[in-house]
């Protein structure tokens, strides 16, 4: 019988009698694997008033030092039950195992050990003052919990991206209403499961499933009793989720889309700079923020260069996340899929030279069903080609060349996005430089998407609002006062 995944509200999974219930179909075959129960308004308003009451109850009397043990246990119990969140991620996304064993899942334990430790150890600022009578004042900063988060999370590194949020969000005493995206809403279930286990109390972390406009997500980003929200997913809908959030002037912190630009120097360690380039483009299927859909290479090294890459994209295999071998996985959707391939048909349109792929794969009769498209590389577009100025969130990048820094900074910052970019070079000084120059907010030099979770992310221009990591996730997720005590 097909499973069927209901919000978890007040530390208990809701009952499906009843509830309109949508597919959820593997990426890799088409096949349905789960059925979601939708939350209406009613389950919504249910679990913000379960998060309401618990920040009244045992979670507000805890210590900050019971707290981040706690989140510790979250930690250590996805790390007991890693093999059950490798599985319900692989199912839901597709992607190879070595990328979920590796990356994904392994992120999301670290992202609640962190928060506990920076909690633990973050100080608070004062200021002794002067005042006419001599004696002075003291001010210092205290930090208290924002209330009800909602969490709006998209799909393509669901667990990952959703634990980035909710572990500082919890590490800092509030509760949260998590709404997992429509395409992945398993790792979010399983979660529940954990915080159960491990003794969080209920009411702290609920999740309704369902989709954005005038589903569970839009029930989320209306509801008054919100106090803040954080969303990861697309530029348009952080637009449509600002102007909810306008509405009693509640505070967002948005990670949004990206055009990232990768660009390689002739200095570069030639085959470090293929390998991080093809790394940027295409793991999980180019379904990544930070990814590079738009790669400069100097010059000199441009044939050289177009053919490693070409080389090394034609090696992939395609195949079942579950198989060690297969090194490539599907689109999240056929709806994504489409999306994909128009764009793929639009480079042509627009005049590029398809160095490889630019299609459909033929795939073996069991995985005909899949969103399968073929990692593809693109030459000779103009600067102003959709394909080069467009996310398109696929695996696909277009190479071209260029002569100077400055031709290539002026490339770089020419885009309405500013997450992110990687930059390939022995030369030091010119990579500081660079670095400086480029307008985003991560940028990467001989490496890409290497993370210290204690540093600032987030991204510039239409790639975000606000900042997330370490420290800086305190901005967000507490609301600092101030006393002033007279001396
Ligand atoms: N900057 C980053 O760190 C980062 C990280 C990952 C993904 N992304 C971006 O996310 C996008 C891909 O994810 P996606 O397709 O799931 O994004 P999306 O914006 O379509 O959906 C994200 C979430 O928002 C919900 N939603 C949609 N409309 C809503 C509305 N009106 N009100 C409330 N909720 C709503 C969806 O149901 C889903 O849960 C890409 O643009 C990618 O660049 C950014
Ligand atoms: O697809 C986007 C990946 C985003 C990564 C992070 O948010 C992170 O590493 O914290």
């Amino acid at each position: 019988m097909t499973r069927i995944i209901t919000s978890f509200i007040d530390g208990e999974f809701q009952p499906a009698e009843g509830a309109r219930l949508f597919d959820k179909r593997s990426p890799v075959d088409g096949r349905v694997i789960a059925r979601i129960a939708e939350a209406p308004q009613a389950e919504v308003d249910r679990a913000v008033r379960a998060a309401r009451a618990a920040l009244r109850g045992d979670w507000s009397r805890m210590t900050v030092e019971q707290r981040a043990a706690m989140l510790h246990a979250v930690a250590d119990e996805i790390t007991r039950r890693f093999d059950d969140f490798v599985a319900a991620e692989m199912a839901d996304t597709g992607q190879p195992s070595h990328v979920m064993t590796h990356v994904f899942i392994p992120r999301g334990a670290a992202n609640f050990k962190i928060f506990a430790d920076v909690v633990k150890n973050v100080p608070t600022e004062s200021f002794r003052m002067d005042t006419p009578d001599g004696r002075g004042a003291l001010n210092y900063a205290i930090r208290k919990p924002k209330g009800v988060i909602g969490v709006i999370c998209p799909w393509n590194a669901p667990f990952l991206l959703m634990t980035w949020k909710l572990g500082p969000a919890l590490a800092c005493g509030n509760t949260v209403v998590v709404k997992p995206s429509e395409e992945t809403p398993l790792t979010a279930a399983l979660l529940g499961e954990v915080m159960a286990k491990v003794g969080v109390p209920k009411g702290v972390y609920n999740v309704v499933n369902g989709f954005g406009p005038k589903s569970t997500g839009e029930f989320v980003t209306t509801h008054p009793q919100i106090d803040a929200i954080t969303f990861t997913g697309e530029t348009r809908t952080g637009t449509a989720i600002m102007k909810a959030a306008a509405e009693g002037l509640r505070d967002v912190s948005f990670e949004l889309g990206g055009k990232n630009a990768g660009i390689v120097f002739a200095d570069a360690d030639f085959d470090a700079a293929v390998d991080g380039i093809f790394r940027s483009a295409f793991l999980n299927t180019g379904q990544v923020c930070l990814g590079t859909e738009r790669v400069y290479v100097e010059r000199p090294i441009f044939e050289r260069f177009r053919d490693a890459l070409k080389a090394k994209v034609e090696a992939v295999k395609y195949g079942r996340p579950e198989d060690h071998a297969s090194t490539y996985g599907p689109l999240i959707s056929q709806e994504h899929r489409d999306k994909v391939l128009g764009y793929y048909q639009r480079a042509v349109d627009e005049g590029a030279t398809v160095v490889t792929g630019g299609g459909v794969p033929d795939m073996p009769a069991d995985l005909k069903g899949g969103c399968w498209v073929q990692p593809t590389i693109w030459t000779g577009l103009g600067d102003d080609a959709s394909v080069v100025r467009e996310e398109i969130f696929g695996p696909c990048c277009h190479l071209r060349p260029f002569d100077s820094e400055d031709e290539v900074v002026a490339l770089a910052n020419d885009n309405v996005y500013g997450l992110s970019t990687t930059i390939w070079t022995q030369h030091l000084a010119r990579a500081h430089r660079m670095a400086e120059r480029i307008e985003v907010g991560i940028t990467w030099i001989n490496a890409w998407f290497l993370r210290d979770l204690r540093t600032p992310f987030g991204g510039s221009k239409q790639s975000g609002i606000g900042r997330e990591g370490g420290v800086h996730s305190l901005e967000f997720y507490t609301e600092t006062r101030n006393v002033c005590v007279k001396l």
